[in-house]
């Protein structure tokens, strides 16, 4: 029984599935399938599952967004409380599908006709607003960083191409010798905190540094489930460091004297940011404190631990 978690949380961990968007769906519908095949003590099973799922990337907040707003469920015994998890689960799941669309349209509205768009790493939400303004005739070319060490800049140049988009794939230490051809910059997010910070790839905060310099709107792309309820209580957003063996090869690690360091994720405070666009609407970083608390729901302190209740409105 235990298999479909460990399995989901290995792909999570080696990220065969990723992008904060992804692997919050995938966990909503891991514990789904999960509470399906829970034959008893339903809470103890479902509460292991949730912490296994957890421990896989600390920085993505869409993750424990996900896993809390299923964990939430509520019935008189084990078979109440399976069939209001895998509801909460499915709810969970459409609010995923549902948001992109309305980011990509709410999003494109702020791009002048034949613009040129800079991104980072491989956000769904901000592709779901490029794709849109190319629709419009908003976005004429895009470019696209590299986004070392994973190199999802990559994938982020084939689904362009696959859409129709012009792209042009940069190293990310050429983003401010091209930042003078940019209207806009357009990431995504992992994680937006209670102070309107973004938490993003590793370089993120340096394109802002490049944009904010150029006089260039930076702008977020991210569903309300990026936002975190936990940064309202003073909790700091863990930034997840991987493997130096991603960074480097072993005759460099094995280096007398040198250290490698590879953090997945920067923070770039919200005076580098023009906007947040989320599928409640394109919202000032300032704002992030109320998206927090008009929807992801009240958080209180019970025996000394945080306990959030999510809500969810359509
Ligand atoms: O949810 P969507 O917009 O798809 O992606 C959001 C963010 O998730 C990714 O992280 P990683 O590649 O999983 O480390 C990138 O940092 C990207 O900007």
């Amino acid at each position: 029984m235990y298999q479909i978690v460990e399995e989901a949380a290995e792909k999570i961990r080696t990220m065969e599935v990723r992008g904060a968007a992804r692997i919050a769906k995938f966990a909503a519908e891991t514990l789904k399938k999960f509470a399906e095949a829970v034959e008893s003590n339903f809470d103890e099973n479902m509460n292991k599952a949730a912490e296994i799922l957890l421990n896989t990337r600390p920085t993505a907040v869409s993750l424990y967004n996900a896993i809390n707003y299923v964990m939430r469920y509520e019935g008189e015994n084990d078979a109440e409380k399976r069939e209001n998890a895998v509801k909460r689960a499915e709810e969970f799941i459409r609010w995923v599908e549902t948001a992109h669309e309305r980011i990509g349209k709410i999003g494109a509205r702020r791009i002048r006709k034949n613009s040129v768009v800079m991104t980072h790493c491989n956000s769904s939400a901000a592709l779901a607003v490029i794709k849109e303004a190319f629709r419009e005739g908003r976005v004429a070319e895009v470019f696209a960083t590299e986004s070392r060490p994973r190199l999802q800049g990559h994938l982020t140049v084939r689904e362009l191409s696959n859409a129709g988009i012009p792209a042009t794939l940069i190293v990310d230490s050429a983003v401010r010798y091209f930042i003078e051809d940019v209207d806009y910059v357009v990431v995504g997010a992992d994680t937006i905190t209670a102070n309107g910070a973004l938490i993003n790839k590793i370089g993120t905060s340096q394109i802002a540094l490049a944009a904010k310099e150029a006089r260039v709107p930076f702008m977020v792309a991210a569903e309300t489930y990026k936002f975190s309820p936990k940064t309202l209580f003073g909790e700091l957003v863990v930034i997840e460091e991987r493997d130096a063996s991603e960074v480097a090869p072993p005759e460099i690690l094995s280096l007398k004297g040198v250290r490698v360091r590879n953090p997945a994720f920067d923070a770039t405070p919200r005076e580098y940011i023009d906007v947040i666009i989320t599928e409640i609407g394109a919202i000032p970083p300032e704002m992030a404190y109320l998206v927090i608390k008009e929807r992801l729901g009240y958080a209180v302190f019970e025996e000394g631990e945080l306990k959030i209740s999510p809500k969810h409105f359509d």
